[in-house]
This record gives structure tokens, C-alpha cells and sequence, in this order.
């Protein structure tokens, strides 16, 4: 009974694939793929391993796998394996002088010690090295060689051959997989703790590459399939991307937000100050900012649905759904969920600005002089019945339409995303799948203040009149 069939404690006998690997495990994706995130919980139940993952208790059958590289990823990697059931060897140069690094169940051995067994190993070594390598590509005939790399920025513009693909033109007799490059080190050891970690995998042999993938998922990550070798240039560029999709409307943010403080700033304190010689200076860390974030939440929010408008008036114009829209119209399609998001950051702030604003020391000698021009004027009673309503609605739409935005930006986190259907998914986010003219038909109203016009036109309420 091979190692993988005790996890849970029950013989596992579910409808497994051949995994193709020494050993002849059976790895049954569905009972392996709940690994928790703890390494020092292994996957294998305590009777068969101690804390110490003493090798000597681990059964033979368990599946191998080799590792070339005593670094830190090949570190992690191991760990990982080692916690995921796996009977790892570690292909050192200078095994001696690493084996302490490595938990006591993976065997650290020469470099063709590690690779002699295993049908799958795991190349944990920067590109430049691999040439050293080429002693061992007898033995490495007809295995898998994964590669795990990641060029630097510099060496992805240098080289026009990914990794992956330079290591398979070094070692043609063996199966070249690319994944895992996008997992950090860190990642790897402490495990995939938000549950959907997501490998891109490419090789040129599917099976190969679906060997791979019930490893990694039964490492507790997500196999995504990339196609061929070809990809592996793409998959190395993901790590080296720094949140593309948000620099642009990151920038747009920062630039609305600049905009409107200069306005407010020449409104509220530069013109008191030039005309009547007032010092409004206090105005600049809290009032000046709060009325302009909720101005750039309010664009912002615009430039979200706006271009679904010019889409449609787009589609309309054409007489056709079939043609490719403009690539400016395009980014700004696929720009909208940043947008919505930073519109909801903007809107959270000026929520969390406005409550404070009774705090600060000027709102209070504000309300002790307005007393003791009350007390002068003999008046005891100061009460008016419209401010107080304007208030009261102004503070109620405004705490409704956050919470409306909040929905909105909740079901932008892909685990609850992922848990809605299309239809719930777009009952809360107005969708493509819907017809324009059910929402650009925003509901008249008279009323004019910006938490009306906000509620008015989120889905959830658009059936609802407000005034
Ligand atoms: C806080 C917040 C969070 C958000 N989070 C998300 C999110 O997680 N995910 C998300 O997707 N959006 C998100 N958004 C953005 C917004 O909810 C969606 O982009 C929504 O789809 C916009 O709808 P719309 O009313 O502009 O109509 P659209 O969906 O733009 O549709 C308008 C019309 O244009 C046409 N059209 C639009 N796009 C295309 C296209 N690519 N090809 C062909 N025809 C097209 C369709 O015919 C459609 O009828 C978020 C917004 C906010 C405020
Ligand atoms: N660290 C990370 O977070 C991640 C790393 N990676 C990739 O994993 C690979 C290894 O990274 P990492 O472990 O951080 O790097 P390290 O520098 O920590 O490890 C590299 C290892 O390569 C081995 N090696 C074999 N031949 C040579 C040689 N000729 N010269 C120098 N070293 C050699 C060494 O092991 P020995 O001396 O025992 O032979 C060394 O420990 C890289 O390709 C990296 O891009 C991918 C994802 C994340
Ligand atoms: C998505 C939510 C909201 C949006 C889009 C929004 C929008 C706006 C806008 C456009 C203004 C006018 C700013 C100006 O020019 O002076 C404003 C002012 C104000 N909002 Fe909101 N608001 C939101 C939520 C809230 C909430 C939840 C509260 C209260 C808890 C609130 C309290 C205020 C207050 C007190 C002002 C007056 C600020 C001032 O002193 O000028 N808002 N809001
Ligand atoms: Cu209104
Ligand atoms: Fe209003």
C-alpha cells in the first residue's frame, strides 16, 4: 500500500489516473488537495511519520522526487514535499556541508545520487548553472526536468529563449516542464494559506505536464494549464510584473485627487485669505482633503460605467456586436474593476474623514462661540427643523450608498466572486450581460445632493425611488 493511499486513514480508491511516477502512487487530487497550511503538519498520518519526518519510517513507496539545488527554493521545495507525503532527495554539490539545512526526511545526496531514482526532478538553480549540469544528462534521459527559475528583469530583455526552453535544448533526451516560478520561497514552505495559489504549467508533453499538475495540487496549489513550452517566456514574465493593471488607474486617481485639492484649496482657503484676509490655513490636512476625495470617488465612479456607455453607443453606431472596439475603449473596459475599487478607497476615506470631522478642535470653538453668540442674542432655544432633516438624510443616503459600494468592492475578492453564479454575480456588479438601456436610464430626481445620484444609479436600488 503506497503512502498516499493511508492519507485520511482510509485506502484510498477513488477513480485515480496513473500518476506515471516511481513508485506507482496513487495520487488522488481530491484527498491531497486539502492540505492545510502548516508544514509541520504532514500530509501522511503521524503513524507513519514523527515530527521529525524521520526518513527511515516513510514508506518506500513513496512517490520520489529529486531536487537539484541546495538553495533556499530547493529548501522550500523540499519542505513542502516532504510535508505533501513525497520522498525527496536533494542533489547537492557539497551535500555534507547542506544537509543540516533540510528536514531530516529529505535525503541530501550527491547530484547523481538525487537524480538516479526519481522519474520527476526539480531544477532549483539560476539558469547560468544549468551547463553544469550536462555531466548528468545520461541519467536524466527520459525524465521530467522541472524548471523552477526566474530571469531578472535584466536577463528576460537579454535572453530571447525562455529558461525552460534553453534547458530543454541542453537535455533534448528529457521531458521539460516549466512550474512553480511563479510561487516565492516563502510561499512555497509556509504553503498556499489563502487556498488559491494558482501555477501556470507549460511543457510540450501533456503527459508530463499532467504529472506535474497533480503534484502541485496535491502540494496544495492550483495547476493551471499554459499549453506548450512555447508559453514558458510568458509564465517567467508573470513574477516580473508589478501591478500592471493598476498603474493607469492608479495614476488617474492621483491626478483627479490633485486636481480637485488645488480647487478646494484656492476655494476654501487661497480666496478667504486674498479677499477678505481670513486664515482658513487649518483647512488643509482634514477639511480640504475630505471634500476632495468624495469628488474623486464620484469621477471615478463615472469612468467606471461611462464606458460601457460608448461601448454600447459604439454598437449601435456600427449596427454590429461583431467588431473589435478601439483599443483605448478596450483598456478602459478592462480598467473598470481598478477604477471601481480606487472609486470605493476614495469613498471609504471621505466616509472615515466626515466622522472624524466633530473631533477636531476648530469644530468645537466653532460650536462654543456659536453658544455664546446665542447666549449674547438672549436666545435659548436654537433649533431648525429643515437642517436638522438635511442633515439626517444627508447622513443616512451617505452611510446607504457606502454600503452599496461596499457590496460592490466585496464581490471583487475572487473567493467570494468565485462563489456567485453569473446571474448573483451580476445582480451586484451591473453586468455586460444585461441591456444598457435598463441602466443608463438613470432615475430622474430633483434632488441634487451626491449621495442621491450615487444611489440612483447602483443596481441594487434602481428600482427604488428616492424622492
Ligand atoms: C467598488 C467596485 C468594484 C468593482 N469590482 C468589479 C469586479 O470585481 N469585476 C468587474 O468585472 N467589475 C467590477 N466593477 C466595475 C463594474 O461593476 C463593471 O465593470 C460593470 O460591468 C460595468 O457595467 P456597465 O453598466 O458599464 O455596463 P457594461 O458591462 O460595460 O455593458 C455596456 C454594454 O457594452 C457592451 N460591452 C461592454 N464590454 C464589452 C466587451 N468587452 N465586448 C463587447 N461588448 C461589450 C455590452 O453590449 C453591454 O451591453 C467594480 C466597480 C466598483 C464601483
Ligand atoms: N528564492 C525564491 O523565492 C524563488 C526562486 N526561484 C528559482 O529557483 C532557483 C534557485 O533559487 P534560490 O534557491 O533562491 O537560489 P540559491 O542561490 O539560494 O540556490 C542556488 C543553488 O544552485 C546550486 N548550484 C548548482 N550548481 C551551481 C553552480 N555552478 N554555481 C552556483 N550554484 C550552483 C547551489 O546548490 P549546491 O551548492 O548545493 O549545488 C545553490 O544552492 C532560481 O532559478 C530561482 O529563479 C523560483 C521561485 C522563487
Ligand atoms: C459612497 C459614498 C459617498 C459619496 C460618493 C459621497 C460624496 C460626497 C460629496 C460629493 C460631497 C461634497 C463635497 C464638497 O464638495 O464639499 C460630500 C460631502 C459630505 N459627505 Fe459624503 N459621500 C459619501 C458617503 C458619505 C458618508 C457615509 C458620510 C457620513 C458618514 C458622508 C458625509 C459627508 C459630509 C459630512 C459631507 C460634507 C463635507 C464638507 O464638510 O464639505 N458622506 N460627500
Ligand atoms: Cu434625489
Ligand atoms: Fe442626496
Amino acid at each position: 500500500m503506497a503512502a498516499w493511499c493511508l492519507v485520511n486513514g482510509t485506502p484510498a480508491q477513488g477513480p485515480e489516473r496513473p500518476l506515471g511516477m516511481e513508485g506507482g502512487g496513487n495520487l488522488d487530487p481530491q484527498s491531497v488537495a486539502k492540505m492545510p497550511g502548516e508544514m509541520d503538519k504532514p500530509l501522511i498520518s503521524h503513524h507513519l511519520v514523527d515530527s521529525n519526518y524521520s526518513l527511515a519510517e516513510v514508506p518506500s513507496e513513496a512517490p520520489k522526487v529529486g531536487i537539484l539545488g541546495s538553495g533556499d527554493f530547493a529548501h522550500s521545495l523540499a519542505t513542502r514535499l516532504v510535508g505533501s507525503g513525497f520522498c525527496v532527495l536533494v542533489g547537492s554539490r557539497n551535500p555534507k556541508r547542506t544537509a543540516g539545512l533540510f528536514p531530516a526526511a529529505a535525503q541530501v545526496t550527491s547530484q547523481e545520487e538525487a537524480v538516479a531514482c526519481p522519474e520527476v526532478i526539480l531544477v532549483a538553480m539560476f539558469r547560468e548553472h544549468y551547463s553544469s549540469l550536462c555531466s548528468l544528462r545520461d541519467q536524466l534521459t527520459g525524465k521530467i526536468l522541472v524548471d523552477v527559475s526566474n530571469p531578472t528583469e535584466q536577463e528576460h530583455l537579454q535572453y530571447h529563449q525562455s529558461n525552460a526552453e534553453y534547458l530543454a535544448s541542453l537535455f533534448p533526451t528529457s521531458t521539460v516542464v516549466k512550474a512553480f516560478n511563479v510561487i516565492s520561497a516563502w510561499t512555497m514552505q509556509s504553503g498556499p494559506r489563502d487556498g488559491n495559489r494558482q501555477v501556470p504549467i507549460c511543457s510540450n508533453h501533456p503527459e508530463a505536464k499532467h504529472t506535474i499538475s497533480l503534484m502541485a495540487r496535491s502540494m496544495g496549489f492550483t495547476p493551471v494549464d499554459m499549453g506548450s513550452l512555447a508559453s514558458a517566456r510568458e509564465v517567467e514574465a508573470m513574477p516580473l510584473r508589478l501591478l500592471p493593471d493598476w498603474k493607469v488607474p492608479a495614476l488617474l486617481a492621483l491626478g483627479l485627487f490633485v486636481f480637485f485639492y488645488a480647487y478646494n484649496f484656492t476655494r476654501d482657503v487661497l480666496q478667504p485669505y486674498v479677499q477678505e484676509n481670513k486664515n482658513k490655513f487649518y483647512k488643509l490636512p482634514v477639511s480640504v482633503v475630505n471634500t476632495s476625495l468624495p469628488c474623486v470617488a464620484f469621477v471615478l465612479l463615472s469612468l467606471v460605467y461611462l464606458p460601457g456607455v460608448l461601448a454600447a453607443a459604439l454598437q449601435l453606431q456600427r449596427g454590429t456586436k461583431y467588431r473589435r472596439f478601439p483599443d483605448w475603449l478596450d483598456h478602459w473596459l478592462q480598467h473598470r474593476k481598478q477604477i471601481g475599487l480606487l472609486s470605493f478607497f476614495c469613498a471609504a476615506l471621505h466616509v472615515l474623514y466626515s466622522l472624524c470631522l466633530p473631533l477636531r478642535r476648530s469644530h468645537r470653538y466653532d460650536l462654543v462661540n456659536l453658544a455664546v453668540k446665542q447666549v449674547l442674542a438672549n436666545n435659548s432655544h436654537l433649533w431648525v427643523e429643515e437642517e436638522v432633516w438635511r442633515m439626517e438624510i444627508y447622513i443616512s443616503l451617505g452611510l446607504l450608498a457606502f454600503g452599496t459600494l461596499s457590496l460592490l468592492a466585496v464581490t471583487s475578492l475572487p473567493s467570494i466572486a468565485n462563489s456567485l453564479n453569473w446571474k448573483e454575480f451580476s445582480f451586484v456588479q451591473p453586468s455586460q450581460q444585461r441591456g444598457v438601456s435598463a441602466r443608463t436610464t438613470v432615475s430622474s430626481c430633483d434632488h441634487t445632493g451626491p449621495h442621491c445620484i450615487l444611489l440612483s444609479r447602483s443596481p441594487l436600488w434602481a428600482s427604488w425611488r428616492w424622492c
